[in-house]
């Protein structure tokens, strides 16, 4: 180990040459070790003398650069062999992939095949036993203005904070110009919304003073009755204080 650190040692200084033998770049300080050139510029006579013809060659060449240059990517462009084959190469029928699989009859058609993934909700799924009555809204009673109502401002609620509503408190709220019901928990005063509604009132207030959550449901489980109603609500649907 220590011979072999050693002989390292001298291999490194022995490239450095001893500062008197030197010319460092100032010049005033041989303290500093300067590295000897392995390969110092031949001297200027010998450069002059040996390539003179050949400079003298090179000059009288007037044939100018080749353009664009070989390698340029110029070039490479229009290299490829489109000259000789113009056309794109076209696969046939055997080299193409075969089409995707015919999907089943089940994910076609999920309300027929009853379950599965894409399958509509249950709640929608079932015919409905009665016609379904859409109602002809009065002029200025469009979903649209039902929503400029709502972003008005005005209030809907009819109260001054949410509460908690018990369901004997909710069965108080029944008739037509003070109608409450609650759907998935919360408590909406539908009062406002009963000319907006396209199933019309009648079937709106099917659920007045109760928990319309179910038949909801199962009339139009798609409709978002948080959305609907967010300027409506009331408050919370609590059980039944104990006396
Ligand atoms: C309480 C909150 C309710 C809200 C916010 C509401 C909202 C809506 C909305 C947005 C539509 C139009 C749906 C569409 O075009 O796809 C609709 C239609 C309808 N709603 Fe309601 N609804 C409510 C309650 C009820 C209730 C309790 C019934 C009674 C069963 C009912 C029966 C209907 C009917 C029959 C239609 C029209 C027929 C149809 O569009 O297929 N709705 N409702």
């Amino acid at each position: 180990m220590t011979s072999y650190l050693r002989g390292w040692l001298s291999a490194g200084i022995s490239s450095i040459s001893p500062p008197s033998q030197t010319t460092t770049e100032d010049g005033d300080n041989p303290d500093v070790p300067a590295l000897t050139r392995e390969s110092p510029p031949p001297d200027e006579d010998d450069e002059g003398s040996a390539t003179e013809t050949e400079r003298d060659r090179e000059d009288d060449d007037d044939s100018p650069p080749a353009f664009p240059s070989l390698n340029s990517a110029q070039r490479v462009q229009q290299k490829p062999s489109a000259a000789s084959n113009p056309l794109p190469k076209v696969l046939t029928d055997t080299q193409l992939m075969p089409p995707p699989p015919i999907p089943s009859n089940r994910l076609l058609n999920p309300i027929r095949a009853g379950s599965g993934s894409l399958a509509v909700p249950p709640t929608t799924a079932k015919r409905p036993s009665k016609k379904r009555e859409k109602v002809a809204l009065a002029p200025g009673h469009s979903p649209m203005d039902w929503a400029n109502l709502k972003a008005s401002g005005k209030d809907l609620r009819g109260i001054p904070t949410l509460m908690r509503v018990s369901p004997s408190m909710l069965k108080q709220h029944n008739t037509r110009d003070d109608a409450w019901t609650a759907i998935n928990g919360k408590v909406y005063n539908i009062t406002p919304y009963i000319e907006f509604h396209p199933g019309g009132e009648k079937e709106l207030m099917r659920v007045a003073g109760r928990d319309g959550t179910r038949l909801f449901a199962l009339t139009h489980a798609w409709v978002n009755a948080d959305m609907m109603l967010d300027a409506c609500l009331v408050g919370f649907l609590v059980a039944e204080p104990s006396s």
